[in-house]
Order: structure tokens, then sequence, then C-alpha cells
């Protein structure tokens, strides 16, 4: 990252019309792998929150693998000091989610259609197939006060039927157009994207993005679609941070949304 000092010095995080949400599944990850408690998720996310990211998301898998029961309440903790700021709990409702957002009453929960065992989410919800199975724990979560993003392929088509289930966003599933980026199909794939959040707009829902965005490819995407409330980002963000530092990381990316719509 160059040393000209971050964009941000001119607009605080807090006005940015995106939010960074750091998704800290990767520090888990690690931190799993011996019995040392080490790298910490909260001191991982209360660093993020200090340098200006307007919240953190975790995917509490089924099988543990990283984020964990534990972790989810710690973060609950840890977000009572930060009550401009928002918690993103991500999972399968038919799965272990919906327990966990009945105690802990997150700002958002986003329903992924992952299998336990799947290596990562790589795609989103079939409406035809779950919608109806979906639309009671969506009511249920808005009962309890916690707004509700789908995790959604980007399909135009689909966009009214999540608004007639009582979603309030839904969460783009950005790996293709990640996957395209630097190639000749990345016009193709932003202008699937651009059409998928402007139906999504058009039928009074809120629009989130994620999964495989990093610094290279999220100013194109944040230029080309419209209206992204949040981008969701961990992998490459921790990535990053491995070589930057978290507090550098986030004003890394936080300086890439406002280039791209300060
Ligand atoms: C839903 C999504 O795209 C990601 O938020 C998800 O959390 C990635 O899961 P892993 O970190 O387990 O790959
Ligand atoms: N919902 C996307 C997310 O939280 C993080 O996805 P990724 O940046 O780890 O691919």
């Amino acid at each position: 990252m160059n040393s000209t000092a971050s964009l941000l010095s001119v607009q605080p995080a807090a006005s940015l019309p995106t939010a960074l949400s750091v998704n800290v599944n990767k520090v888990a990850l690690v931190r799993n792998t011996r019995h040392l408690g080490i790298p910490s998720v909260t001191r991982a996310a209360q660093q993020c929150l200090e340098a200006g990211a307007q919240g953190i998301t975790v995917h509490p898998r089924p099988d543990g693998r990283h984020i964990r029961e534990q972790d989810v309440f710690d973060l609950q903790a840890l977000m009572q000091d930060w009550p401009q700021r928002e918690f993103n709990i991500e999972g399968n409702p038919f799965h272990n989610l919906m327990e966990i957002v009945r105690q802990v009453r997150p700002q958002q929960a986003t329903f992924v259609p992952d299998s336990e065992g799947q290596f990562t989410s790589d795609h989103g919800w079939n409406l035809a197939q779950d919608g109806e199975r979906l639309r009671p724990l969506i009511a249920e979560c808005r009962a309890l006060g916690v707004r509700v993003s789908l995790f959604m392929d980007p399909v135009p088509e689909a966009m009214a039927a999540v608004k007639a289930l009582g979603a309030d966003r839904i969460e783009l599933y950005t790996e293709p157009y990640a996957a395209a980026w630097g190639y000749a199909a990345q016009a193709e794939q932003l202008e699937r994207y651009r059409a998928a959040a402007q139906a999504a707009l058009d039928a009074g829902l809120g629009v989130n993005a994620g999964h495989d965005l990093n610094r290279d490819n999220l100013v194109d995407f944040l230029r080309s679609v419209p209206g992204v409330a949040e981008v969701s980002i961990g992998h490459a963000l921790i990535a990053d941070a491995l070589e930057l530092g978290y507090r550098a990381t986030v004003r890394a990316y936080l300086d890439c949304i406002l280039a791209a719509r300060g």
C-alpha cells in the first residue's frame, strides 16, 4: 500500500455509502490449528473496528472449522462497545444458524444455503425449492429485530420472490465476478450484477455483496453495481492483513470504497 495519507482523512468511514463488514472466519481458522488461543478473533475484530470497519461478519459453520459458538458470544460482547457498528452472522437457517440468532440477536442474519461440510459458499438460494421453508424463519428473525439478507446469485428475476418472502436484503454472491476480473468476461459479469442489483432495488430490497472481493476487484464492482449498502470481505482482507496489519488493511479497503463511491 502506498504511503500517501488515506483518502479517508478527508471523509470519515461512517459516512461512506457502502459499509465494510470484515469477515473474521480465517483468523479463527488459524487459531484452531493450535490450542493456544492465538491469533485472537476478538482482538482482530477490535482493531478492524478501530480502523473504521462498519461491521464484523462471521459464519459459524456446523463443523466448527473456524468460527465457533464461543467466538460468536465473545464478539457479541465486544460489539456492545460499538453500538453504531453491525454484527452480521451468516449460516444455513435449516442447520445451526437460528439457535445462534435467537441467543445473540445480531443486527443482521445472512441466510446461506450451504451444506454442512461444504468447502465454501458457492451458490445462492433456490427459492422455488426452499422459499416456503424460509418464510417462517425470515419472519422469526424480523420479529426478533434482526434484519434478514438472503445469499443470492445475480438473477434479476429472483428478486421479487425474495421480497415476497419478507427478507430485507439480498447478498449478491460475487465469486463469478471475482473470477472474471481482469479478463474479457469482466464486463459481462458486471452487467449481470448491475441488472440484479437494480432489480433488487426496484423490488424494495437492500443490496449487500460478498465472496472473493479484494482490493483489486472492489472498485470496479462498486462503480458498476448500484446501491450496494454493505460488502462483507474476509479471505482476501485477512490475507492482506498478514502482510499489512489489520488497521492498514481496513483503511486500504475503506479507501477503495471511497474511491469508488466517495
Ligand atoms: C457466504 C460467503 O460467501 C462467505 O461469507 C462465507 O463465510 C465464506 O465461508 P468460508 O470462510 O468458510 O470460506
Ligand atoms: N459474505 C461474504 C463474506 O463474508 C466473506 O467472503 P470472503 O471475502 O471470505 O470470500
